[in-house]
């Protein structure tokens, strides 16, 4: 009986053909990628529409992930897969805890289920109720943005409240823009999947989805920790206009050793400033795109 690495295919939530990396043992393959220079895999799992995680292993009989029921799943192990590429090969950590953690997915979550999240150990996708989302695992910058909370658990630890929990879902969203940077949309690929063109936030303009971009609107709220998902226009506003004037490459550094080295659990947005002009001053000096991010944080209020 063969055993072991296999490459499978199937269709994602949006129909598109996907390579996948399976695992096959006693005639059942599994969504379980053991071909990363990681200590763990990368495994995908579904939760068969209850609750209750991890669930069991994402399988198939002949390797071919084709039914309409198992896009989820494809995407979320295909996903996965390039998120841990992108951290990888653009800023050399291994998997969430730069130690090669398995990356675990769990997808079919609950019942019409709008929404995804990082429980601290896994991440967890809901398959949407077919008008306010698609299957979440659908589109490559939630995914990344689920991965990049266990990154910051990991590294800045920003408390999920008020001012650092709205950096929190910032440095979420902008890394989610850096693994997916065909667009400055933020879940676009399964949003609102019979309305065309809209989509959950936008880095390069917040206020369309009714976000503030500018301090003089910051959301005094006690829902959402705060508005953690409101007032992160702000800041991913400041990501918008750094991409802008200093580009991808350049700024996708900053970002990474400010998340990494500077921020800590309580960093506001000032602090965040002056964690990214640290960051931009030890990697590029503190000449023009040093001065380009600190106008970023200027333009939006931030000093
Ligand atoms: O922002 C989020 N979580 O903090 C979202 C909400 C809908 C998409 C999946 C998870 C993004
Ligand atoms: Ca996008
Ligand atoms: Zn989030």
């Amino acid at each position: 009986v063969t055993e072991g690495a296999t490459t499978g295919y199937g269709y994602g939530v949006l129909g598109d053909y996907k390579s996948l990396k399976t695992y096959s043992a006693n005639g059942t393959y599994y969504l379980y990628d053991t071909t990363k220079p990681m200590s763990g895999v990368i495994e995908t799992r579904t939760a068969n529409y209850g609750s209750s995680l991890p669930g069991s292993y994402s399988v198939d009989s002949n390797n071919a992930f084709t039914s309409t029921s198992q896009g989820a799943d494809v995407d979320a192990h295909y996903y996965a897969g390039t998120v841990y590429d992108y951290y990888y090969n653009t800023h050399g950590r291994n998997s969430y805890d730069n130690n090669g953690a398995t990356i675990r997915s769990t997808v079919h979550y609950g019942s019409n289920y709008n929404n995804a999240f990082w429980n601290g150990a896994q991440m967890v996708y809901g398959d949407g109720d077919g008008s306010t989302f698609d299957p979440l695992s659908g589109a490559q910058d939630v995914v990344a943005h689920e991965i990049t909370h266990a990154v910051i658990e990991r590294t800045a630890g920003l408390r999920y409240q008020d001012q650092s929990g709205a950096l929190n879902e910032s440095m979420a969203d902008v890394f989610g823009y850096f693994v997916e940077p065909e667009d400055f949309l933020l879940g676009e690929d399964v949003y609102t999947p019979n309305k065309s063109g809209d989509a959950l936030r936008s880095l390069s303009n917040p206020d369309a989805y009714g976000q503030p971009s500018h301090m003089d609107d910051y959301y005094y709220t006690s829902s959402d920790n705060g508005g953690v998902h409101t007032n992160s226009g702000i800041p991913n506003k400041a990501a918008y206009l750094t991409i802008q004037s200093i580009g991808k490459t350049k700024a996708e550094k900053i970002y990474y050793r400010a998340m990494s080295v500077y921020l800590t659990p309580t960093s506001n947005f000032s602090a965040a400033r002056s964690a990214l002009l640290q960051a931009t001053s030890d990697l590029y000096g503190t000449g023009s795109t040093y001065n380009s991010v600190a106008s970023a944080w200027s333009q939006v209020g931030v000093n």
